[in-house]
């Protein structure tokens, strides 16, 4: 429950909501309570005005004593008019103001949280599933939410009408106040119990609720292997199993909801047959009036719905402190990669990399050892090796996506580690192997990486990466949709136009990790060629499987098992006649096959 304490922030933030919903909860419940009394003075009337009436039987005066009569049951029924417009007005203002509150609180938490997120390093999305986090910033804020708006809401009513009704109800009778409310414990034992029950097997409904859409948004991703593998049949069984399974989890649901209803009407029934027992012999006893007797059944049936919703509102309570511990174990994580305060000016591009090695903690499989390499401001770096030689983790190292265990790498002659993190990501143009582009058209993908940028910058970029006449072929062009309600580009297409979105912040080091794999040769040499020309004194390090791709390199390096085995440019590592001269002569065979 301590987990919750995490919440008070928020309330002292919305005091000025949350005090005033108070105050109307209370003001609201007066509202509901009252008309009870004014219903036993009418009842009383009533009783009294019959005895009256039928003393002026054969009188002229029996009009005027009827007339009395209905004038005086006619205000009780304005007056009792006149409270329940009054309570659904505080009613209204009531949720206006907590559940309100709730609202805000929910978009304060989903915004806080997101940006917690975003702070954490790329270890901490490779540790925990995008389902998991996408879960606690919606679904767990959504069951928080209940707790600071319903919850709350409904704990104070029940309070406040628990209050007001009991003490009316003793302030008439002690008697027949404690024999009304008897069963009141039990139908309190009885819903919680029948509650948690529902909420379990809610629980299991809903576990099983998003295996079945995992499962299906998975087959429908796959589709094109199913189909391929002629597994549609088999894909359907199983579909039709997990379906069943969760068939089965409603019924008993349905069955316990069955029961609920029932049980709570039937102890209210037994309240009403007491109040009605009991109050009817202190009636010929004169104790109390008949009015009396249907203020007491009000009273019940005003109970009867706070002590139902009081089962509801415990488990609300237990959901939220679990989704809020939950919360609260991602919001309590401090991000691997910490900013430094410094900033190159100018910023030249130099890179050091000093005795760099480097272990992934989560697999702990050690990709670098001992990594030395230095290439100037302005220079062509290549990096090629076998699959799994560490090449996409130099990549990443440099873009700081994780520190380096041992050594250092140095920008400019200051360490990685010491410079202000955003200002040196914004000097960096990243290209990463697995392409990703955003469900938004070509333009924006594009444009992605700055906050102001012309039309002309973006066609420039498309232009240096030999993907604008791809672009103008489709029929919106740049404002093609790509994604899932748009177009799929072609695999060339797709690097290319992501290579156009790091060529467009102009970037004083541009990292290409494999990103020229899926571009036939020719495509290739015109993008090289274009990098050459806009990249003049700035640096561009490429990570390629094929030679041709970084033979004007004017530094290669070459990795295997985590280690640099050669370096040198394509004349000096052809001459050395070792790794790279054996890559070289494969890579020739190849196409000469
Ligand atoms: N995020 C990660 N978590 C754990 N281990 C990783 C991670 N990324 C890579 N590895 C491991 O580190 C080693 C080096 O991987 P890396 O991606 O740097 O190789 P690579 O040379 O770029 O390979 P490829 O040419 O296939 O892209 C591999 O053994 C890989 O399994």
């Amino acid at each position: 429950m301590k987990e919750l304490l995490y919440l008070n922030k928020y309330f002292i933030k919305y005091k000025w909501r949350i005090i005033p919903g108070l105050i109307f909860v209370i003001i609201s419940n007066m509202f509901q309570v009252v008309p009870a009394k004014v219903v036993a003075h009418a009842f009383n009337l009533i009783t009294a005005n019959i005895s009256i009436y039928r003393l002026f039987n054969g009188f002229n005066q029996q009009s005027l004593a009827y007339d009395i009569f209905g004038y005086g049951l006619l205000f009780f029924a304005l007056l009792i008019l006149l409270l329940y417009l009054l309570r659904g007005l505080f009613l209204f203002f009531m949720r206006q103001t907590i559940i309100l509150m709730s609202r805000h609180i929910e978009f304060d938490m989903k915004n806080e949280i997101y940006a917690h997120y975003q702070k954490l390093s790329l270890g901490f999305y490779r540790r925990n599933n995008t389902g998991d986090l996408m879960n606690r910033a919606t679904e767990d804020v959504n069951r928080v939410r209940m707790y600071v708006g319903p919850a709350i809401m409904y704990t104070t009513n029940t309070i406040v009408l628990f209050i007001t009704a009991l003490t009316f109800m003793f302030l008439v009778n002690a008697k027949l106040a404690f024999y009304a409310v008897l069963p009141l414990p039990v139908l309190t034992l009885i819903i919680y119990n029948v509650n948690t029950s529902i909420n379990r097997k809610s629980e299991s409904i809903q576990q099983q609720l998003s295996k079945l859409s995992s499962f299906v948004q998975e087959r429908f991703s796959g589709i094109r292997v199913i189909k391929a593998y002629v597994r549609e049949f088999y894909a359907q069984q199983v579909f039709a199993v997990e379906s069943n399974t969760y068939k089965h989890s409603a019924m008993g649901l349905v069955k316990v909801q069955a029961l609920f209803f029932p049980a709570m009407l039937l102890l209210v029934g037994i309240s009403t047959i007491i109040t009605v027992f009991i109050g009817g012999k202190q009636v010929i006893e004169g104790t109390i009036t008949p009015g009396n007797i249907a203020e007491f059944i009000i009273y019940i049936n005003l109970l009867t719905f706070p002590v139902t919703m009081l089962g509801w509102v415990t488990t609300l309570i237990q959901r939220a402190a679990a989704s809020q511990k939950r919360i609260n174990e991602f919001l309590h994580l401090e991000p691997e990669i910490k900013s430094g305060t410094q900033t190159i000016q100018p910023f030249k591009g130099g890179i050091r990399f000093n005795h760099v090695s480097f272990t992934y903690a989560d697999t702990g499989i050690k990709a670098l050892s001992d990594v030395n390499f230095e290439i100037e401001p302005g220079k062509f770096l290549a990096i090629i090796g076998k699959t799994g030689s560490g090449k996409s983790t130099i990549a990443n190292l440099l873009m700081r996506m994780y520190d380096v265990e041992q050594g250092s790498i140095e920008i400019d002659g200051s360490d990685v580690r010491s410079l202000d993190l955003s200002a040196y990501r914004n000097e960096l143009g990243f290209v990463p192997q697995e392409v990703f582009l955003f469900s938004d058209t070509i333009k924006n993908n594009i444009a992605f990486g700055l906050d102001q940028v012309s039309f002309n910058q973006v066609e420039n970029a498309a232009k240096n990466a030999a993907v604008y006449h791809n672009i103008m072929y489709l029929k919106e062009k740049f404002d093609t949709l790509l994604g899932e309600r748009g177009i799929t580009l072609s695999g060339g297409q797709k690097q290319r136009v992501s290579i156009a979105r790091a060529l467009v912040k102009e970037p004083k080091i541009l990292i290409l990790d494999d990103c020229l794999s899926a571009v036939d040769t020719k495509t290739e040499e015109e993008i090289l060629g274009n990098l050459g020309r806009i990249m003049q004194n700035k640096t561009c390090v490429v990570i390629a499987h094929r030679i041709s791709t970084i033979k004007n390199a004017d530094k290669i390096i070459v990795l295997d098992n985590g280690h640099i085995v050669e370096q040198g440019t394509h004349i000096e590592l052809l001459t050395n006649n070792k790794v790279y001269a054996e890559i070289y002569r494969n890579q020739l065979l190849e196409e000469e096959q």
